[in-house]
């Protein structure tokens, strides 16, 4: 229970330090999430067992930090693509109760443990299912979401003919992106112009845990953002 109390107030402290108000029950949701992540993680292999750094802020408060740039809207449709055990799309379903959220991953084990975990939380506005995203029809979406999955090429080519137009990818990423996203812009020249552009917002500076790291927003030729 201490530990629970920490972590809410370790959240809490961190999310204001960047201007995100996010009420009391949602930060006790966010760190009974964490305590599930660490006890299904002893189970299945979700998340890393280095204890380099708390899996509150690693992990949560990592993949919370989405929201800087971009806001989940009321009935919208997102996809995280490879959730794993639910990263970055459950602590996002939590905080946008009104927005909807489907999390696929290829690995049955893994997707098995995020339902469970939404079944535990309670969470109505999310659905695990176990796919692989290139099997995925019939279906499109505002968003898709990404954290450590694949290189940038790679996500655009799932992505692309999931996305509504106008629609964005964004990815959590780690290291030196230059290649990926030349690669990304040549490669996926024949896919309807995705990506045309990609907005790189380094996180670094946010704390020492995120060395490297960087959201990376991936925007289509319909995009609002070409009018810049
Ligand atoms: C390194 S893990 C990251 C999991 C999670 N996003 C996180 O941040 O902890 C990558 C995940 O992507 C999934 N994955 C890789 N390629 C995929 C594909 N084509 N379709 C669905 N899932 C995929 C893998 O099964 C794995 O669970």
């Amino acid at each position: 229970m201490e530990r629970m109390n920490d972590n809410v107030l370790t959240l809490q402290m961190l999310c204001a330090e960047q201007g995100m108000e996010i009420d009391l029950p949602t930060l006790q949701q966010l760190a009974r999430y964490g305590d599930c992540l660490e006890r299904w993680n002893h189970k299945i292999n979700l998340i890393s067992r280095k204890e380099d750094a708390p899996v509150i802020i690693k992990h949560i408060f990592h993949s919370l930090l989405i929201t800087l740039y971009h806001s989940f809207r009321e009935g919208e449709d997102v996809l995280d693509l490879g959730t794993g055990g639910g990263l970055p799309g459950i602590p996002l379903s939590l905080l946008f109760p009104r927005t909807r959220f489907l999390l696929v991953d290829a690995t049955g084990k893994k997707i098995a443990a995020c339902q469970a975990m939404i079944t535990e939380l309670g969470i109505n506005n999310a659905i695990a299912l176990h796919t692989r995203v290139e099997e995925l029809k019939g279906v499109v979406f505002d968003t898709v979401l990404s954290r450590q999955v694949a290189p940038l090429d790679k996500l655009c080519s799932y992505s692309a003919p999931l996305l509504k137009a106008g629609g964005t990818l964004i990815c959590l990423k780690g290291g030196n992106l230059e290649n990926e996203i030349a690669a990304a812009m040549k490669s996926n020249k024949g896919q309807e112009g995705f990506p045309s552009k990609v907005e790189l917002h380094p996180i670094h500076g946010i704390s020492p845990f995120f060395s490297e790291k960087q959201i990376v927003i991936v925007h289509g030729k319909n995009s609002s953002a070409n009018n810049d």
